[in-house]
């Protein structure tokens, strides 16, 4: 009896399964756009390439096959043309981040500012974020960039004119910027950089597999099932489950924030000013601008700091160790910008924010070639078009669907930079056979941060730390990589988009997973 009912339900299952096939390959808003046959009735397809880990370079592989619109999902379709970029993150748009970003809430309030979907909520505790990253709170960053910056090339740098041993540089990245998130964020130095043992050095690594495994939740066919069951004790299970030492790390950011938000408490009972001017100290003073009242409450201040050090860990450090990797392999744009700094400031103290570092114009051209080759968002950043609709050329966008641009795809566009897989700072820079238009076009479809309401908080806080970093590194140091290593690289045997030895490979986890360049370094002699 029981198996005549299996059979009933499991047949019911698959006429659901075929009818709705049909449905979506031939009757659906989005039928008529090009893309493989799977992804046209499932999500399979896309989740497959999200647990490789090369969603970014299929996106690109796709649009190579099927043009500048392409179906990747039953509901989604990724553009990848300019107009595209600056229409769907354009802060007028009709969209809204897609419900598929809810996965990565910890509990279901209060949301943080990245998870929060419903756009009126996120206008309110968007303002209340930029204030807190401010220009003067980057400022008061400032210092405690550099102390951590210092502290790290004093670790990695050889004896006298030795060059050090091979350092894997990822992995040292990870705790510098680590270290300085939670100095911005939790007011607290926890020194994973230094050379000893301590519990808290596995800490980015950990954060980066909570990514990893968020990122192919977000990705898969049963997104929407997990986001349903995430109030109905999903939520409550999955703390249980959660791995230990993402446990230990989240009671450990709980306990940090806490005692800080004590000292600062304190300090405004006896009307005292702090000294620490990080970003826990803005974030606690950052008023509502409409009510005039304290921002965030103690629990909304715990979500926000944890948030910000995950979303600046691995992207900030991507960012760097895809620069140790190109300008490592670039002889030519290691010694142009060698040049720039050294010859732009007269010793290491003078490297500051300021219009000196704004005028090394090699510098900057370094960052964004960087950011453009392996931009860390490298996904399509799923946008729901609301009621009403939305419109992007010739084409029109019913509700309910779901649209994106690929951010890597769209940087890897011949049609925009001719040789998308060379490295280049020079492209951004007008003269030597570079146009006016040349730039300005490639900045039209270049947008790494991503654009209004939505985009980044933290861009000048990250510019800033990757100016200074390599400023200060090529102005005292030198660094080339270790004879041999080969870490990070493409490679003839690997999938198409990713067999140039030129390019820094990584696996998309929404911020990119990566190893390597084992990079040597020496003091400036
Ligand atoms: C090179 C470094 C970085 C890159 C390339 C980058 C890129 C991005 C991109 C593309 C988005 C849009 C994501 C989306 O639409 O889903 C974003 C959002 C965000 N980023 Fe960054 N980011 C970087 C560093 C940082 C840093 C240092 C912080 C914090 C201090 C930060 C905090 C955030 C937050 C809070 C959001 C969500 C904003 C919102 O939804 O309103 N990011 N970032």
């Amino acid at each position: 009896m029981v198996s005549y009912y299996l059979a009933i339900c499991l047949a019911i299952y698959v006429a659901y399964y075929f009818g709705s096939a049909v449905y979506y390959v031939f009757f659906h808003s989005l039928s008529k756009y090009p893309g493989p046959i799977s992804a046209k009735f499932s999500g399979w397809l896309s989740f497959w390439h999200t647990a490789r880990g090369d969603r970014h370079v299929w996106l690109w592989q796709l649009h190579e096959v099927y043009g500048p619109i392409v179906r990747y999902r039953y509901d989604s379709v990724v553009m990848s043309t300019p107009e595209a970029l600056r229409t769907i993150y354009d802060s007028r748009a009709n969209v809204q981040k897609s419900n598929s970003y809810l996965v990565w809430q910890k509990k279901a309030a209060p949301p943080n500012t990245f998870s929060c979907v419903d756009k009126l909520q996120h206008v309110r505790r968007r303002k209340i974020l930029n204030a807190a990253i401010s220009d003067k709170a980057i400022k008061s960053a400032q210092p405690f960039v550099i102390k951590h910056l210092d502290r790290w090339f004093d670790i990695l740098k050889g004896k006298g004119g030795d060059w050090s041993d091979p350092r894997n540089i990822s992995k040292h990245l990870d705790n510098l910027q680590f270290d300085i998130m939670a100095e911005l964020c939790y007011g607290k130095s926890f020194d994973t950089k230094e050379p000893v043992d301590s519990s808290l050095k596995t800490i980015p690594h950990d954060i980066s597999q909570y990514m990893w495994l968020m990122f192919r939740i977000m990705n898969s066919p049963f997104v929407h099932i997990w986001v349903w069951l995430k109030p109905r004790g999903l939520d409550i299970l999955y703390r249980k489950i959660m791995p230990a030492k993402i446990k230990n790390y989240v009671r450990f950011v709980e306990k940090a924030v806490m005692e800080r938000l004590c000292q600062e408490e304190s300090l405004q009972d006896k009307g005292l000013e702090a000294e620490r001017r990080d970003m826990l100290h803005y974030l606690f003073h950052a008023k509502d601008p409409e009510t005039r009242q304290r921002g965030y409450s103690q629990a909304e201040l715990v979500e926000e700091a944890d948030m910000l050090t995950v979303a600046a860990t691995d992207t900030t450090a991507g960012a760097m160790a895809a620069t140790f990797f190109y300008l490592s392999r670039n002889e030519s744009a290691y010694q142009k910008l060698k040049h720039e700094v050294r010859t732009q400031f007269a010793d290491m103290e003078a490297i500051r924010l300021g219009p000196q570092i704004r005028e090394c114009k090699y510098l900057q051209a370094v960052i964004n070639e960087t950011l453009r080759m392996s931009p860390p968002g490298a996904n399509e950043f799923p946008r729901e078009v609301l009621l009403g609709g939305l419109r992007i050329g010739d084409e029109y966008f019913p509700p309910g669907v779901i649209i994106g641009c690929g951010f890597y795809a769209l940087f890897h566009d011949q049609n925009v930079f001719g040789d998308p897989f060379v490295y280049r700072p020079e492209r951004w820079i007008v003269g030597d056979g570079v146009s006016e238009k040349d730039v300005a076009d490639a900045e039209r479809a270049f947008a790494p941060f991503s654009i209004g309401t939505r985009g980044c908080p933290g861009k000048n806080l990250a510019l800033m730390e990757l100016s200074l970093l390599f400023a200060r590194l090529l102005h005292g140091y030198e660094f080339r990589l270790a004879p041999g290593d080969r870490t990070g690289e493409g490679g003839i045997e690997m999938v198409w988009g990713r067999k140039s030895h030129r390019q820094y490979q990584t696996k998309d986890a929404f911020a990119p997973i990566r190893d390597g360049p084992y990079i040597q370094f020496a003091a400036r002699v």
